[in-house]
């Protein structure tokens, strides 16, 4: 049977439904269920012009292979009507309620693995809930010790030693302990996950040229070096750390499976450079498949038909894809 994958509204305000809307108009060998309100994609279909149907299923038994140009949507109910681009906080549990059902229901072998477009962090949080990210809410929900975001382009896959921390903590937050259990969960899944018999990742120092041999800063010698060299004798093959501003090049990236960036904003630049709009987001170390966008909100674009849906569908296909590998292997 192929697999039922729920997708998110993500933001309703933002360009989450429009690319919904427009990615599924194209065929996928799945079954996709929506969870969202289904007013909110007839309103934005009819602000798009786009001619889509929009199926309501209360119950999950009457979910079909997806036909392009149609929509099944669980209803969840908005508490107000949105207006295209513009936030409204009293919407946000809304968000936060479509992603428990879509992960629980993951849990629960209801769905075979969760697509999420884009949320919007900030109104999330003024709610007073703690949200930094997807990949931290999937992992209280699932409650999963380690999880790995990883970003994946045409060129390279990017992972991520810390997620969404401020600038100020991440040298706190580099210690032995975390790099060898994210390293671990990033080996294990590339192994199980995406085929890598024996694979090889490239690290990352954390401060310029990887601290210069101790002249510019010392987490390379004192941490990151010597959890490195613990997890080489548990038989990883590891390349580095080396300093990221040059790491980035193909003589690296050809030998290498993925690369272990130190924090956010060190890897997923070079990523977005290299193919923004056409990669996908995956968090590793859970127990469900979940799979993301590689683009924020973008509430300029909402209603505008500008919105590219590139990255969605390649998160949809890749979701359909593990998904099946996972179907298969069991
Ligand atoms: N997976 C997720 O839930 C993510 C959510 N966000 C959230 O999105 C919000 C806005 O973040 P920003 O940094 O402004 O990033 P953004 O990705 O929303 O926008 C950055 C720029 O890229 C453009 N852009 C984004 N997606 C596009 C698409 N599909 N097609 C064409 N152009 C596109 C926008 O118009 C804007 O010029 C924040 O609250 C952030 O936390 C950001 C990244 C991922
Ligand atoms: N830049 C990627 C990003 O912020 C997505 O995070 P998440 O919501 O998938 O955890």
């Amino acid at each position: 049977m192929s697999p039922r994958i729920a997708i998110t509204s993500g933001e309703p305000a933002g360009i989450g439904p429009d690319i919904i809307l427009s990615a599924l108009q194209d065929s996928f060998a799945a079954q996709l269920v929506i969870v969202g309100d289904p007013d909110l994609f007839r309103r934005r279909a009819t602000e798009l012009g786009l001619n889509i149907e929009v199926i309501v299923r209360d119950d999950l038994k009457d979910l079909t292979e997806h036909q392009a140009g149609t929509l099944q949507v669980l209803p969840t109910p908005l508490a107000n009507a949105v207006t295209t681009g513009v936030l409204d906080v009293a919407n946000a549990p809304y968000v936060l309620e479509t992603l428990r059902i879509t992960g629980q229901g993951c849990l629960d072998g209801d769905f075979d693995a969760v697509v999420t477009p884009p949320v919007h962090k900030g109104v999330l949080c003024e709610t007073g809930a703690h949200f930094s990210g997807h990949t931290e809410f999937f992992q209280a929900l699932c409650n999963s010790p380690q999880v790995v975001m990883m970003l994946a382009s045409q060129a390279m896959r990017v992972a991520l030693v810390t997620t969404h921390l401020p600038l100020k903590d991440i040298p706190a937050a580099i210690t032995p302990e975390t790099i060898k259990t994210v390293t671990r969960a990033l080996f294990h899944d590339l192994k199980t996950r995406f085929g890598c018999d024996n694979p090889r990742i490239l690290v990352c120092g954390l401060n310029p040229h990887a601290g210069e041999d101790g002249h510019l800063g010392h987490e390379e010698i004192d941490i990151i070096i010597p959890a490195l060299e613990s997890l080489r004798q548990e038989g990883m093959n590891l390349i580095g750390p080396l300093p990221a501003d040059t790491l980035f090049q193909t003589k690296y990236l050809d030998q290498a499976d993925c690369v272990l960036a130190m924090y956010h904003d060190q890897g997923l630049p070079v990523l977005k450079y290299s193919g923004f709009g056409n990669a996908v987001n995956i968090t590793l170390g859970l127990p469900i498949i979940r799979t993301s966008v590689d683009h924020g909100t973008a509430l300029d674009l909402a209603g505008t038909g500008q919105a590219s849906d590139g990255s969605l569908k390649v998160a949809i296909e890749h979701a359909i894809t593990m998904a099946t590998n996972a179907q298969e292997s069991t």
